[in-house]
């Protein structure tokens, strides 16, 4: 599949982090307007690197520390707005026709703004950036507790504010080791008693244990990340395998897997491209999605997704259609908005595609 066919294909992302994805020039001219004289590089270019080498660490904690230059910039309604619409400008460039775009509203209240104010600033300006590219891509946000703090029942009762104006649901995230998602099981459970939709990112740094628990007791309907699945399936030398229940549940209940390849390989939660599991995954019959979860913190685009899963196991048009029809029978949209970006732009997207 060549790069410009890629470019092309239409595609849907159900991870991918706000402050994870800005643009390295951005970040240093709000940096510069805001006064934060911590960035390590001026340079637009040198700062995009730096983002990712800092990030390649094997470790999620340290990943994680990179977002704190991020975060920094974005604390006034402006900049907010501004890197929300350019998040779905530089995804409508890149083919996405979908996007669900997560970010914790805690972390951007240094300056004054009010835990409302944050959700409609990033949302305005999701629809500058809709308008700006000829209403080519939708998006959607999710809000997301942060799993060290304590403020998950109250962004979720945000959530439940929020929703039908531009929030499609919840999601907890951070250092999974020692913060386990039943912690947060009051403001699941407000989801739930609101009929809420929510994923957890679970099965990244810990494993199966972490999904069962954000499964099973607090109800997740897709699993962020959700790789370390495989500590409960069994490949056997002849490549048959064996699933353990919790496997089969997931696999057979249709659970989504947001998977995130490369984000992946910078944590440590997988080796390299061609023994990442998703290809596993795929063929036993998980729901899989593919998904970016830091465009700049781990330097990449879905375009750039695409080709590591063309090198590493050759998969054609055919399976990105699936990946990206998967990922919007699991969004957390209205059916009928489901299956009319399916019908009327994904599966069409894709015919052209066939047809060169
Ligand atoms: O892959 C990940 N695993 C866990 N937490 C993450 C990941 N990527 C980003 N964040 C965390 O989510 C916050 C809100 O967007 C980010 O600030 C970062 O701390
Ligand atoms: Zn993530």
């Amino acid at each position: 599949m060549h790069l410009s066919d890629i470019l092309r294909a239409p595609k849907a992302v159900l991870h991918d982090h706000l402050d994870g994805g800005l643009r390295p020039a951005t970040i240093i001219e709000l940096a510069r307007e805001h006064g934060y004289d911590k960035l390590p590089t001026q340079d637009p270019a040198a700062l995009g690197t730096w983002f990712r080498d800092a990030a390649d660490s094997g470790s999620l904690e340290r990943y994680l520390e990179t977002f704190a230059h991020t975060c920094a910039v974005m604390q006034t309604r402006e900049a907010l707005e501004r890197v929300a619409a350019e998040c779905a400008e530089d995804l409508a460039a890149d083919g996405v026709v979908y996007a669900e775009i997560r970010y914790a509203p805690e972390q951007h209240l240094e300056r004054g703004l009010t835990l409302d104010e944050v959700v409609d600033a990033v949302n305005t300006g999701f629809r500058e950036g809709e308008r700006r590219s000829g209403g080519r891509i939708t998006v959607g946000t999710l809000l997301t507790g942060m799993r060290h703090t304590d403020r998950s029942a109250e962004i979720a009762e945000l959530t439940v504010a929020h929703r039908d104006r531009g929030v499609v649901g919840f999601d907890i995230a951070g250092g999974e080791i020692g913060n386990p998602p039943a912690r947060h099981l009051p403001a699941f459970q407000h989801l739930k008693r609101h009929n809420c939709h929510f994923t957890i990112h679970a099965g990244e740094a810990v494993g199966a244990e972490s999904i069962h628990e954000a499964v099973q007791v607090c109800g997740a309907e897709r699993i962020g990340h959700g790789v370390r699945i495989t500590d409960d399936i069994t490949v056997h030398e002849d490549g048959t395998a064996t699933l353990g229940h919790l496997a089969a549940y997931v696999r057979d209940n249709g659970i989504a897997l947001e998977v995130c390849p490369t984000s992946n390989l910078q944590t440590g939660a997988a080796k390299d491209y061609a023994s990442h599991p998703i290809d596993l995954l795929r063929r036993l019959g998980f729901r899989i999605t593919l998904n970016t979860d830091n465009r700049l913190v781990s330097g990449t685009t879905m375009s750039r997704e695409f080709a590591h899963m063309v090198e590493a196991f050759g998969y054609g048009p055919e399976v990105f259609e699936e990946f990206t029809v998967a990922a919007l029978e699991s969004a957390f949209l209205p059916l009928p908005e489901r299956r009319r970006l399916i019908d009327e732009v994904v599966r069409p997207g894709y015919a052209a595609l066939r047809q060169g």
